[in-house]
């Protein structure tokens, strides 16, 4: 199966935050969720696939290509939807698009017509005046609108109110129907993954968790609970992280075979969200 995006390696470092050797892979005719806490490097990592940051060792490359040799190339093929306001304040849509169109080879002005109309966007209205989400109407309108393989976005659900994110996620589920797109983006509202998300990457204080299958992350993990005497140095290591109260103990498993091996039908098991993942990885210390 062919990666549309690799970073190999891939290490950046500020003060007081590292991105620390990250190898993912995003697959191409596929949606992946990235998701992460605040903070845990999801917009650096984004930086670095779109080349607005340079890291400081590893690879990155876009559909087998190197920015280095092939920025232009690679551009082209890539719509990068932000979650602000990019454009000129002052401008209109009508203005952003007689900018925009003559940087790609691929623009094609009845799709950006006919997406404007189908979300309903004012041409002749300053940007300004848009709201958050009509911004991020204009801003997946021009990445369709120039035939990009795949598109990145960078929290596209954050700040949107419910209906909005349902529709939102409805288009890009009909986005990926034609099977040659590839969707990448990042979110913390881990509920909009359950309904389009193909793959999770997880990243927590600038490490890479896991990337898998939706369908893996629901066999590998789950969440176990039991009485609190079932636990002990040993048997402890089948979890990511425990907590424990007085009427029994609360874990999360990374090896569900583990856990049935150790302890049988003492404990029960129930399927991990990704927002329970989430939650015990930061609670825990990762061991694998
Ligand atoms: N240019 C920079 N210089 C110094 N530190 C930076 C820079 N850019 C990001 N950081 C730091 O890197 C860390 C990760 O930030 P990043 O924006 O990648 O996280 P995130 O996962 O996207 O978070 P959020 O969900 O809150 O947007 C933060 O602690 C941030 O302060």
């Amino acid at each position: 199966m062919e990666n549309v995006v690799e970073l190999i390696n891939v290490s950046k470092k500020f003060k007081g935050f590292s991105i620390k050797n990250i190898d993912l892979h995003v697959k191409q005719g596929f949606v992946t969720g990235f998701i992460g806490a605040n903070g845990a490097g999801k917009s650096t990592t984004i930086k670095m696939m779109m080349n607005l940051l340079r890291p400081d060792a590893g690879e990155v490359k876009l559909f087998g290509l190197d920015y280095q040799t092939n920025e232009k190339d690679i551009k082209e093929r890539i719509g990068f939807v932000y979650d602000s306001n990019v454009f000129f304040e002052g401008l209109n849509l009508k203005d952003i698009k007689r900018i925009v169109a003559p940087a790609y080879r691929r623009w094609d002005d009845t799709l950006f017509h006919q997406y404007v109309e189908k979300f309903e966007l004012p041409l002749n209205k300053s940007i300004k005046t848009f709201s958050k989400g009509m911004q991020m109407k204009a801003s997946l309108a021009i990445a369709l609108s120039h035939h990009a393989e795949l598109i990145i976005m960078d929290e596209p659900t954050a700040g949107l109110d419910p209906i909005f994110r349902r529709e939102l996620l409805g288009l890009l589920q009909e986005l990926m129907l034609d099977g040659t797109r590839t969707i990448f983006f990042s979110t913390h509202i881990t509920t909009d993954l359950d309904r389009i998300a193909d793959y999770i990457a997880f990243i927590q204080r600038g490490e890479l968790v896991f990337s898998k299958s939706i369908h893996d992350v629901t066999e590998d993990y789950a969440l176990v609970k039991g009485r609190i005497d079932l636990l002990d140095r040993d048997t402890e290591k089948a979890f990511v992280h425990v907590h424990r109260a007085p009427t029994g103990f609360e874990a999360l498993t990374d090896n569900t075979t583990e856990v049935k091996e150790i302890f049988g039908d003492t404990v029960v098991m129930e399927r991990a969200s990704l927002e329970d993942i989430m939650y015990y990885f930061k609670g825990g210390i990762h061991h694998v």
